[in-house]
Formats: C-alpha cells, sequence, structure tokens
C-alpha cells in the first residue's frame, strides 16, 4: 500500500495541482468556462471536442459541401479556420473549406488583418478569395468616410459587409458561411436587442444557423465557446 501511495507521488510532477481531466500533468490553466484546473493538452481537447459536439448535434454541416470561413484576419476567424480545418480532417467531415475575406478599403485596419489571412491560406492550406468594396460598390470605406464623415458609417459598413459576404460564397458556389461569433458575441447581441426593445431580433439573435431562407446559410460554431477560451487557445 505505502510503495502504491509512493510510486503515485513520484509520478505526479512536482510543484501546482494536477489536471482534474487526466491527473497527470500539472495543471497549466483554470479553464474561463468550468473552473477547473486542467493541463494544456486537456484544455486543447475539450474545448476542440465541444466545438465537434455542437457541430454534430446541431448538423451544421453534411458532408461533401464547401463552406466558407468568413476571416476578418482577427482571433476569432483565425481560430476558427484553424479549428475548422482540424476537426475537417480528425473527423473526417468531409468538406470543401475556403476562406473568404472582404476588404471593406480600411487603411491600416483591414489591409494589416488581411496579411494574417493570407498567412493563414498558406498555414492551413484553404484557398483564399478576397472580395473588395471597391470592386463590388466602386466605392472603399476611406472614400464613403470622405464623403458622409464618421457618422452612421459602421451601418453602411455593416450592410455593405453582409451583401459582399453573400456575393463571395456564391462566387465561390458555396452551401454554407461559418463565421467566428462566439457565446460573448451572442450575449452582447441579446442584451442589446432587450434594450432596444427589439423582440423580433431577439427571437432570432440567438440561434446558430441562420439565414436559411436567403441566400446562402450562416453558421456559429462558437457559439457556446467563451472569447477568453478563444484567447487562451492560440497561446
Ligand atoms: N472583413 C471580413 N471578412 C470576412 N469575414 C468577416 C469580416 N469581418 C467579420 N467577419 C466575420 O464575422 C465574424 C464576427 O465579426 P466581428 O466584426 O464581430 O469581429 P470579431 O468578433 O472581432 O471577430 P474576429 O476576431 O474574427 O475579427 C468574424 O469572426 C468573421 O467570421
Amino acid at each position: 500500500m505505502a510503495s502504491e501511495a509512493a510510486a503515485e507521488t513520484a509520478a505526479k510532477p512536482r510543484g501546482g495541482k494536477l489536471c482534474t481531466i487526466c491527473n497527470a500533468k500539472r495543471a497549466a490553466l483554470k479553464r474561463p468556462k468550468t473552473l477547473e484546473q486542467i493541463c494544456k493538452d486537456c484544455f486543447y481537447a475539450v474545448l476542440e471536442d465541444e466545438i465537434h459536439r455542437v457541430i454534430v448535434d446541431n448538423h451544421l454541416f453534411k458532408r461533401g459541401e464547401r463552406v466558407a470561413i468568413g476571416a476578418s484576419g482577427g482571433k476569432d476567424s483565425t481560430v476558427l479556420a484553424y479549428v475548422m480545418s482540424e476537426l475537417n480532417r480528425t473527423h473526417d467531415y468531409g468538406l470543401d473549406l475556403f476562406l473568404l475575406s472582404v476588404d471593406e478599403g480600411i487603411t491600416g485596419y483591414r489591409d494589416d488583418s488581411l496579411e494574417t489571412v493570407k498567412r493563414n491560406e498558406i498555414q492551413y492550406g484553404i484557398p483564399l478569395k478576397v472580395i473588395s468594396y471597391k470592386d463590388l460598390y466602386g466605392w472603399t470605406m476611406d472614400e464613403i468616410v470622405k464623403l458622409i464623415g464618421l457618422k452612421n458609417n459602421c451601418t453602411f459598413c455593416g450592410v455593405f459587409r453582409r451583401q459582399a459576404l453573400d456575393r463571395g460564397a456564391s462566387l465561390l458556389k458555396v452551401d454554407k458561411i461559418v463565421t467566428g461569433h462566439n457565446a460573448d458575441d451572442i450575449a452582447e447581441t441579446v442584451l442589446l436587442n432587450i434594450l432596444r426593445g427589439d423582440i423580433a431580433r431577439l427571437s432570432r439573435c440567438t440561434s446558430i444557423i441562420t439565414g436559411e431562407d436567403g441566400p446562402i446559410p450562416r453558421c456559429k460554431p462558437f457559439k457556446y465557446t467563451y472569447e477568453k477560451e478563444i484567447v487562451i487557445y492560440p497561446f
């Protein structure tokens, strides 16, 4: 008995708590979603597994579908591109993945983040399509702001981006678009719609698939993923 206990103690890494999942490696973080103390490997595994379960349980994709990942070059969509390509490979979803970026024409902002997406194209081996406001509408966002000023420019940009994503998706002939909207984004939208008293939007805004009646449905595989965990993941 004593030797068993000693062996167990010896096997435990020194200093710090053990991971509550594998009980073998040292805990590296306290998981924001569950407050469990877990190791790095278990964190990657549980997070990817949770996203896989969300995809499967909600029937987000069918085998053979072409899927465009809305890639802004920000943290959410960059992690989404990586996780989608990993899950597609390890779980053999049989999806054809594409990166789809909208270039709004905002100097010093989108030109920088597009460089990230171009690197992702090479790193993850997913073909990239960039679609610009200039090509679609004849105007960049910089030119629009020069004309209308900063007031309401986000409204223009939001409407244009939504349409541009649809146009890009139809050029790529994809069946679905996935975006990096996470649980925090959705909570924020719920609060906003409550404050605005927008009952119609309130009932729609938590759906994991939207636009099924429109040209191309949009899915949110990160609907239940905490923003903090998306930030931790690449580190
Ligand atoms: N310019 C863009 N081109 C393609 N997809 C975009 C673009 N902007 C936003 N998206 C998509 O919409 C999602 C939500 O965008 P939002 O502007 O709220 O950014 P965010 O929450 O900061 O996400 P990210 O970190 O990916 O930029 C992004 O994760 C991405 O999938």
